[in-house]
């Protein structure tokens, strides 16, 4: 299935919130929408579940108009609501029916969904009793009740405290292997974490999309560090003769190898260090800066 952003813009009053903005996404993907607070994501996001209408552009699920392809989206709101004296299962019963699900499949679907964020334990117990971890995981599985396609998520971890943030990002892991999964962050090591595709967002406008072995290979310098467990200068002697190889030098265990092109020959260095049996115990790539200094770049503009 194709998601299509197709040059939506939304104005509240004379203030742009999202302007001219496209892109695309694919079954199978996961894919972090990053800007700062204000940079136009909630508004994009409700976009894409139907919540808020455009004033300009479409959003297409298999060339269709969302509204008429609701089903397969789940959206996890920034702050989802709950009634605080509903228990975990009476939530997922009350607001699977609010969207339509027969009360047969919602008998046989929330005890399998609160199994899968965790919950099964807790399935009786009040809301009122839930850390922001469980009420998290909980507005999860009402986005998943009704098995859509895509799952969009405002800000999925940004106001949990580190247990609670560990605890949703496990759970978006394992659901990614069957969900497709946009995810709203201002903290880039969360996307980092579970998205291999970066969309930048910025006073309401796409100013990059990227992926994280693009974004290593613009930034990074082609020189790879490996320690290994013996002073193997004879297979430093060899990495020195392959054609991808420009330098190489080593000093005690540590080896710091210059390449043509490291996401193009990293895999490869390390085959040849495999397959000559050299124990590597530690192996980086040269970054010039941070994933997080990138961005921070990206969006202050510095
Ligand atoms: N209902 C609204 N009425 C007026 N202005 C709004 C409304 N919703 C959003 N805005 C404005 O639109 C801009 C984008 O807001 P939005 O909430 O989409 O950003 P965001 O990237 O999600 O930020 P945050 O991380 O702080 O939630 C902001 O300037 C915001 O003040």
């Amino acid at each position: 299935m194709k998601l299509e952003i197709k040059n939506v813009s939304k104005k509240f009053r004379e203030k742009k919130a999202v302007s001219q903005f496209s892109m695309e996404l694919e079954t199978g993907q996961c894919v972090g929408l990053i800007g700062p607070n204000g940079a136009g994501k909630s508004t994009l996001i409700k976009i894409i579940a139907d919540i808020l209408q455009t004033d300009e552009g479409e959003v297409l699920l298999e060339g269709k108009n969302i509204s008429k392809m609701k089903r397969e989206i789940g959206y996890l709101p920034q702050y989802p609501n709950f009634y605080e004296w509903m228990t975990a299962k009476e939530t997922l019963f009350f607001m699977g029916q609010l969207s339509g699900i027969s009360k047969k499949e919602l008998i046989r679907d929330v005890p399998i969904i609160l199994a899968k964020v965790g919950l099964s334990d807790e399935e009786d117990a009040k809301i009122r009793t839930f850390s922001g971890g469980m009420k998290q995981r909980l507005g999860i599985a009402q986005a998943l009740l009704h098995k859509p396609a895509f799952i969009v998520m405002d800000e999925p971890v940004s106001a949990l405290d580190p247990i609670g943030r560990r605890e949703v990002l496990n759970l978006i892991q394992e659901i990614k292997q069957e969900t497709t999964i946009l995810l709203s962050t201002h903290i880039l090591s969360d996307a980092e974490e579970i998205c291999e595709r970066f969309v930048v967002i910025k006073n309401g406008m796409k100013i990059e999309d990227t992926t994280m072995l693009d974004l290593i290979s613009r930034n990074s310098k082609p020189v790879v560090y490996l320690e290994i467990t013996h002073n193997d200068k004879s297979w430093v002697d060899t990495v020195k003769m392959l054609p991808y190889v420009k330098d190489a030098e080593m000093t005690g265990h540590k080896v710091k190898i210059t390449l043509d092109d490291v996401v193009k020959y990293k895999n490869s260095l390390i085959q040849n260090a495999l397959e000559n049996n050299v124990d590597i115990i530690r192996f980086e790539i040269d970054k010039h800066e941070t994933l997080e200094e990138i961005f921070l770049k990206l969006v202050v503009g510095t």
